[in-house]
Parts: C-alpha cells; sequence; structure tokens
C-alpha cells in the first residue's frame, strides 16, 4: 500500500516532470521544475525513501546539469541567463562599476586625434575667426587646445568621456572661450572642422548642460564679477568680445591659471593661449584686484562698521577711562594680569599704609572722623564713588585665588557693633598693654618702628565671660584698623587644602590692607598642641598659620598684630605660643569692675539702688565674670516685670513699670550662680605664671 506522503510526493515529481518535458513552459518555469525535482530528491534521499548509490548520484548529476543548462543559458528563448548577474554581483562594484581609464588630463595631449588637433590650431591661431578654445583643468592645471569631436576622441570606453564632457561643457567655468561676435549658432559645433575647429559659441548655454552650476565658482565670488561694471579686467574684455553668457571664473584657477601660464608661454604651445593667457594674465590681476577690491571696498566697511562694533565690556572701560581723565583720576588699567578689568576689594586702595574702608557705609556720613564709629573712616579714606574705579587689585593677591579673596573680604570682616574702652570694666593693665602695642604705633607709625615695633601676636587668656571677645571688638573699633574677626570655622573647609589656603589668603589680604588686627576667637581651636592622631588637614592650617605669623615670608615691617582669645590656654601649640608675644591674663572682674559693669547696664534701665546696696551686690557677686555680671543684671531688671499680672503687662506703658530695686538682685542672685569654679581659676593663674606676660 503506497502511503498517502508517497502519492503527493509522486503527483509532485509527475507535475515536474510534465513541465520540464512540456514545449509552452517557460525557462524560469522549467527552471522552478527542476529546483522541484532537486528538493524532491533531497527529501527522499533524507527520509530513507533513496539510498546513496551510483543511480541517485547519478540522478543529481543529471538534474543538476540539467538545472544549470536552463539557469546559465545566455540563450533568452531557453535559459535565464542570469549567470552573469549573479557573477558580477560577486564582484566588488567599484571593479564593475567604475572604469579607470588610461588617458589621463596629463598625457591626453599624446592621444593622436588630440596631437592633430594641437596641430592644426597652430596653423590657424592667425584666423581672426579662428576660435582657440582653452581648456583649464578645473582647480590645477590648464591645457590650452582646441576641442575635438567626441568622434575623433577614441570612442572605446575608457575615452574620457565624462571628464572630457567637463571640459568642453559649454558652461564649465574652468571653460574659457573666445568667440566671434558673428556665430550664432547655439553651444558647440563637436565636429573638427578640416583646419581647425570652428567651435561657434552661444552666448545663452545649453540648459541641460549638467555642468551648468559647476560648484567651482563661489557665487558671491560670480555675482561680484558680473556686478563689477567698468572691471576692464582681460577676461572682461574678453567676455565683451562677444561673450555675453554669465561668466562664472573659479577664483582660484585663475590665480593658478595665471601661474601656469607664464610657465607655459615659452613652450609655444600655449601661444594662441597666450593671447587668451595674456587676458587671462590680465584676468588674473583683474582676480586679484578683484579680491584687492574686496580687501578695499567691502573691507572698509568693515573696518568702519568694526570700528563702530565694542563688546559692552569695552564700553565700560571707555567709560571708566573717559570718566577718570574728566576727574583727573586715573583710569583703571583696561585689563588686569587675569584677562579681565581689574577688581576691586571692595576697597580703596592708596597704597601700603592706607586703612581700609569696609565696604559697609560709616555711621557719620560727613566722614570726619568724629565719633567712635565702627570701621572708623575718616574723609581722608572715606570711599567715594569717584575714587570707585581707580581701585586696583594688589599684586601680592595675585596668586591668591578671587573667591578667596572675596570670602575673607566678605565674610571675615568684622562688621560688629562699636565699642569703646570705657564699655569695658576694670582690665587697666590689658586695656593700657593693647593702647601701646595697636594704637599707638597706629597713630605713630614714626616712632613706633624697629625696636619699638609693635609685637606680631597678642594673646588673651582667661577664664570665660571676662572680656576677651569684648577687648577684640574694642579694637576693631578704636584702632581704626582693618579688622579681621576670624574663628575656626571661617577657615575650615570641606575641601581638601582649602583650609590652609583661606589662611594664606587672610594673610595677604591683611598684608595688603595693613595695619591689620586679626582676631582669632577661641584660638584654642586652630592652634592646639600638634599631635600624632590629628587630622591632616587642620595639621596643615596649623603649620601655615605659623608660617604666616613668622615664617620666612613675613616681613617684619609688615602691620599685622594677630589677637587670639583662649581660656584654654595650656591647650595652645607652643610653636604659635612663642609667636603670640603678648600673653595677656584677663581675669575675673574685681570688685570695683564689676560695680562699673553693673552701672553700665543699669544706666539704660530705671533702677533705685544706692551705693551700699551696690556695694553689697557687688560684695555678693565674688567670683562672678563680666558675663555672669550681665546676667545678672538680665536677672534683676526682669524682677519688675515678674510681679506685674498678666493681664496687666498688657495695658502697662514702659515708664509704668517700676524701677529695679536691691531686692530684685536679691532675688536674681539665687538664679544666677558664677560660671568660674575655683579650680578653673588655679589653671588659668598657673598658665600665667609660667607664660603670661603681665605677672602682677
Ligand atoms: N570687663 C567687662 N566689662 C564689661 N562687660 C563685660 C566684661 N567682661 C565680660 N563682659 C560682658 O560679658 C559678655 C561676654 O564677654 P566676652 O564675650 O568678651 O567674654 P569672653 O572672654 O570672650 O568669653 P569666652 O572666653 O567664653 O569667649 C560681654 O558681652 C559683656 O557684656
Ligand atoms: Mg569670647
Amino acid at each position: 500500500m503506497v502511503s498517502k506522503e508517497d502519492t503527493s510526493l509522486l503527483n509532485q515529481w509527475q507535475r515536474h516532470y510534465f513541465m520540464l518535458k512540456s514545449e509552452t513552459s517557460t525557462p524560469s518555469q522549467n527552471a522552478d521544475a527542476v529546483r522541484g525535482m532537486l528538493t524532491q530528491l533531497q527529501y527522499a534521499q533524507m527520509t530513507n525513501r533513496l539510498s546513496e548509490n551510483d543511480a541517485t548520484c547519478e540522478l543529481y548529476r543529471q538534474y543538476f546539469e540539467k538545472y544549470s543548462s536552463i539557469v546559465d543559458n545566455q540563450n533568452k528563448a531557453l535559459g535565464l541567463n542570469n549567470y552573469a548577474d549573479t557573477a558580477t554581483a560577486l564582484n566588488r562594484p567599484s571593479e564593475s562599476l567604475s572604469w579607470k581609464s588610461s588617458v589621463s588630463l596629463d598625457n591626453i595631449t599624446s592621444v593622436p586625434c588630440i596631437k592633430s588637433l594641437i596641430q592644426n590650431s597652430k596653423k590657424n591661431l592667425d584666423d581672426p575667426n579662428s576660435s582657440t578654445i582653452v581648456i583649464a583643468k578645473p582647480k590645477q592645471t590648464r591645457i590650452t587646445t582646441q576641442v575635438c569631436s567626441p568622434v575623433d576622441m577614441p570612442t572605446s570606453h575608457n575615452a574620457p568621456r565624462p571628464l572630457f564632457k567637463a571640459l568642453t561643457s559649454t558652461d564649465n567655468p574652468a571653460v574659457i572661450r573666445s568667440k566671434p561676435r558673428n556665430t550664432s549658432d547655439s553651444g558647440f559645433n563637436y565636429k573638427a572642422s578640416e583646419n581647425s575647429v570652428r567651435q561657434s559659441t552661444s552666448s545663452n548655454v545649453s540648459q541641460d548642460d549638467p555642468l551648468r552650476h559647476s560648484d567651482f565658482v563661489p557665487n558671491q565670488f560670480a555675482k561680484g564679477f558680473g556686478s563689477r561694471e567698468g572691471k576692464r579686467g582681460g577676461l572682461q574684455s574678453q567676455m565683451d568680445d562677444g561673450w555675453s553668457g554669465s561668466c562664472r571664473q573659479p577664483s582660484r584657477p585663475l590665480q593658478s591659471f595665471k601661474r601656469k601660464a607664464s610657465s607655459s608661454s615659452s613652450s609655444g604651445i600655449g601661444q594662441g593661449s597666450f593671447k587668451s593667457e595674456d587676458s587671462m594674465s590680465r584676468t588674473g590681476n583683474y582676480g586679484n584686484s578683484y579680491q584687492g577690491n574686496t580687501d578695499t571696498g567691502e573691507d572698509s566697511r568693515n573696518n568702519q562698521a568694526s570700528s563702530a562694533f565694542k563688546t559692552a565690556r569695552d564700553q565700560l572701560i571707555i567709560n571708566n577711562q573717559k570718566k577718570a581723565g574728566n576727574r583727573g583720576v586715573r583710569g583703571p588699567p583696561l585689563t588686569s594680569s587675569y584677562g579681565g578689568t581689574k577688581k576691586s576689594l571692595g576697597t580703596t586702595r592708596r597704597g601700603i599704609n592706607s586703612k581700609f574702608i569696609p565696604p559697609v557705609v560709616s555711621r557719620d556720613e560727613d566722614g570726619d572722623g568724629g565719633g567712635t564709629t565702627y570701621g572708623r573712616t575718616d574723609s581722608r579714606n572715606h570711599r567715594s564713588k569717584k575714587d570707585e574705579s581707580d581701585e586696583i587689585v594688589d599684586e601680592r593677591l595675585k596668586n591668591i585665588e578671587p573667591k578667596m579673596i572675596e570670602l575673607i573680604s566678605n565674610e571675615i570682616m568684622d562688621h560688629g557693633a562699636p565699642v569703646a574702652w570705657d564699655d569695658i570694666a576694670g582690665l587697666q593693665f590689658a586695656k593700657s598693654t593693647i593702647k601701646e602695642i595697636v594704637i599707638w604705633p597706629m597713630l605713630r607709625p614714626d616712632i613706633f618702628n624697629g625696636l619699638r615695633g609693635p609685637p606680631k601676636g597678642l594673646l588673651l587668656f582667661g577664664p570665660p565671660g571676662t572680656g576677651k571677645t569684648l577687648i577684640g571688638k574694642c579694637i576693631a573699633s578704636q584702632s581704626g584698623a582693618t579688622f579681621f574677626s576670624i574663628s575656626a570655622s571661617s577657615l575650615t573647609s570641606k575641601w581638601v587644602g582649602e583650609g590652609e589656603k583661606m589662611v594664606r589668603a587672610l594673610f595677604a589680604v591683611a598684608r595688603v590692607h595693613q595695619p591689620a588686627v586679626i582676631f582669632i576667637d577661641e584660638i584654642d581651636s586652630l592652634l592646639t598642641q600638634r599631635s600624632d592622631g590629628e587630622h591632616e588637614s587642620s595639621r596643615r592650617i596649623k603649620t601655615e598659620f605659623l608660617v604666616q605669623l613668622d615664617g620666612a615670608t613675613t616681613d617684619t615691617t609688615d602691620r599685622i598684630l594677630v589677637v587670639g582669645a583662649t581660656n584654654r590656654p595650656q591647650e595652645i601649640d607652643e610653636a604659635a605660643r612663642r609667636r603670640l608675644v603678648k600673653r595677656l591674663y584677663i581675669p575675673l572682674p574685681e570688685l570695683q569692675a564689676r560695680k562699673q559693669i553693673v552701672e553700665n547696664l543699669l544706666r539704660q534701665q530705671c533702677f533705685s539702688l544706692n551705693d551700699s546696696e551696690l556695694q553689697q551686690i557687688c560684695l555678693q557677686t565674688e567670683g562672678y565674670s563680666g558675663a555672669d555680671m550681665s546676667n545678672l543684671c538680665r536677672e534683676a531688671a526682669l524682677g519688675p516685670i515678674r510681679c506685674l499680672q498678666g493681664s496687666e503687662i498688657q495695658n502697662i506703658s514702659a515708664d509704668q513699670v517700676r524701677p529695679i530695686i536691691f531686692q530684685d538682685f536679691q532675688d536674681a542672685l539665687l538664679n544666677v550662680r558664677p560660671s568660674v569654679s575655683e579650680k578653673d581659676l588655679d589653671v588659668y593663674l598657673e598658665w600665667n605664671q609660667q607664660y603670661g606676660s603681665g605677672v602682677k
């Protein structure tokens, strides 16, 4: 029993066989039939319906031969002839598609017909009607010859047809023709006449010329050329001789053309072209003069335009100079070494000895320097608008990052409230010492110099709340020097290396703004004893401080005073201690000082205390620091308020509040206790004994 599958296979086979045998089937149908039979043979073999023996191989061979006889048969009627396609498809397209002609522009003159043309052209060169066609190879070299007809040119496939076409195209910018005025034919006449090419040209170039829009000539050049009326360049005149087309000449070939022509004119071969070359050379000049025109004409307009155009920055500088010139003040230099306009530090600099003027306007506008306005600026120093323009950045800041300088001058400059010496109770010794090393040298730098020069460093140490910071503020407002109030946080940064840069910038800015006072509150946090376990960055900041305080770069004439305040002097590094030459102990206020503090604080309040009561209070506050006294007074001042009922507080007027009385202080004494212990005091006393300057 034949299986269903075999039956269908048999039917298929028979169908293909009849297709193959039929007279009416086309080659492609035959090819399909054979392909089907071959596929069936493979299937039969794979499904073991056919064994691998000679008969099978013979069968395969027959059908493969049959298939190839159909597929590759070149006879259109019998075969598919697609061998060439697949074979050529196998070739690399570049080999099959683009041929490489052996003729090139350099050896075209050796082509026999070109040779004959050249000889012909020589003969009829003098003939006025003859036309010499100069073929300038685009871009590089030029060939002077006459066009011969493609008929004469080698017609084999290697003839440089596209090239030839390019070279002889009527509109090829490299092809320059002169033509007798009277011919009217249109387009080239490629037929070579017996003695010369009679080239009849027409002004309107054939529209379909593929090179009509050659890319050799920049449009603006073409336009410019056409628009240069009255420019009698050689080519222009040549054009006038009957060339009325829109001549588009490549500016570059003109140059190279000119160069080539001068070299080939001696050869004689360019004889004919000599004439045209001559004109061309003038043209070349024209080209140059045209270029020159561009330089003079348009450029002069450009120059006027460019001289009118200024950037905003330039305009600003010019305005500043005008303003400065009007005022007789030197205008800022146009650009700093940074390449921008000079940036000011927010101060007016008149040289090394001038005082710093803080960026805030001082209280007394008249700037007479009267009163103790903070950051005292007398009229001499008063920064006025007019001087704004002549600020310069001191060259000593040149290697400091501008952002650091900005930070130092903005964030670190002290802008506290003014403090007078009388606001500080007691501490006579400290006050006199400070006047001696800070105030007087400012007033009389001529006396206080050399050995009498002020020390570089001052250390204020003592229990907390005894007025160290207050002294710093007082120096700021009373010394008239540039006052920098810094703390450890303003010098440390999250970026490694920034801390020491800040220190360096600080001292650089202080040097520029000297005389300067650098007040470092809680200096122990910056200059603690150097130890092995400390962090690298704090170590570096410390070292930088030590170097700046008294290092190789410090100049003894620098008038910079570093004032450090700490209540932990024993933790300060010994190298720093050495540099803080004056070490003043700020003790707890004595009775008199305490009395002065209370009187100062109660001065603005309404109180009723008699001397004995006041004396009593001061006696009771033995061991209290100045801060503690302040707290006590604050607490006592609340006494009258606490007597009021809740509702009264809303309606009572300020002067109806009763005055502060002794009892209030008694109550306050119960709440405010001294903040310094006896033991702490002993530490300070001992340190003072050992290192203190003003040992009493
Ligand atoms: N001798 C003083 N005369 C007047 N007021 C004082 C005196 N000492 C301290 N005070 C008051 O105590 C407050 C704190 O003073 P200050 O900040 O100078 O203390 P300090 O010595 O800096 O303390 P710390 O060491 O904790 O920083 C001041 O604002 C001031 O009101
Ligand atoms: Mg303090």
